[in-house]
């Protein structure tokens, strides 16, 4: 048995059409399957956790839809029994998709998925937050704090997002927020604790974001060596005292290249603290995790088996 978690609102309602075909092509091949349509954000994660929840059996969940559909499944997730993931991209920036190379065309993606040949086990990482109430978020693909977590919230609540999609240039949404963003950006100080020994303080970071995928955004490379199987968080920090300097990073992250720019600094490691003096904009796989000053972040090795 297969349960497939539908976001039919993934890029602006494409999902409902691809899940059509989809569920064209399950009911041609007569695999048994349950779906589950998500109503509204949350549902993801209580499908998730309502199918896995005390589940010593083997079960195989294929999530269709967006990273925020992903990270909805991957934080609702018990892991009881042995769990497999497929994942049929169907949102706007499938970074996720992107990093694990799956092919962009759904009903492809479904057949890879019944007759899977290879798995891989991946590393998610645990974002903690909160002063008073702690909370905990897992994702799959980065979590973030700054100037990127404030495009991801922005992104959420745009209008121009859905009409611009209606005119296929839904990607330019994203440009046109990150140069909004961009422009309202202000450096924070603050420091970061790597694996609870390393202190580095800096005085000027636009944003900070810890990845176990390269590719952030829909389709920025911020973390070009980040591996989801080295059981370790690439942190990316961009602290610079000219603003201007972003330009030619987020240029180079976009065409998928490094940059040599001096702004930037990378850490390997498996847990990270991060400070900063004034709250920001907090994101776990673009979803919000409103503004804070104070976020952990640490890695869980080898956890979750994917299909690829
Ligand atoms: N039925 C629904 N109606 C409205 N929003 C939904 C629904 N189901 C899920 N959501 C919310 O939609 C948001 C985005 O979903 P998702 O990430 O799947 O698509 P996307 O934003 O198009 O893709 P990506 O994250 O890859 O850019 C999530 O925050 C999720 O909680």
């Amino acid at each position: 048995m297969y349960y497939f978690i539908v976001n039919p609102n993934s890029r602006c309602g494409r999902g409902q059409t691809i899940w059509k075909k989809l569920e064209d092509t399950l009911n041609a091949s007569g695999v048994e399957y349950q779906a589950f349509l998500t109503e509204k954000p949350g549902d993801a994660r209580i499908f998730a956790s309502r199918l896995t929840s005390g589940c010593k059996e083997s079960i195989v969940i294929i999530a269709v839809g967006g990273d925020g559909t992903v990270n909805e499944i991957l934080d609702g997730l018990s892991f009881c029994g042995s769990i497999t993931l497929g994942y049929i991209p169907a949102g706007s920036g499938n970074d996720l998709a992107r990093s694990l190379k799956l092919p962009g065309n759904p009903v492809r993606c479904l057949k890879k998925i019944l007759h899977p040949k290879y798995y891989k086990l991946m590393d998610y990482g645990v974002l903690t937050y909160g002063d008073g109430e702690v909370a905990h978020r897992r994702f799959s693909v980065s979590a973030g704090i700054g100037m990127d977590a404030a495009v991801c919230h922005n992104i959420l609540f745009s209008k121009t997002k859905r009409l611009l999609y209606k005119f296929h240039v839904g990607r330019l949404a994203y440009l046109l927020v990150g140069l909004k963003q961009l422009m309202l950006a202000k450096p924070s100080k603050g420091y970061i604790l790597l694996d609870g020994v390393q202190k580095v303080e800096f005085n000027h970071a636009y944003f900070i974001s810890a990845h176990i995928h390269p590719y952030e955004g829909g389709g920025f490379k911020l973390a070009p060596d980040a591996s989801f199987e080295d059981g370790k968080l690439t942190v990316c920090m961009m602290n610079t005292r000219k603003k201007r300097k972003l330009i030619p990073f987020l240029a180079c992250s976009l065409l998928g290249k490094r940059s040599s720019n001096m702004g930037i600094r990378f850490y390997t490691c498996k847990e990270i603290m991060i400070h900063m003096e004034q709250p920001l904009a907090v994101h776990t796989d673009g979803e919000s995790c409103f503004c804070q000053k104070d976020v952990q972040i640490h890695c869980i090795s080898k956890k979750l088996r994917v299909i690829v």
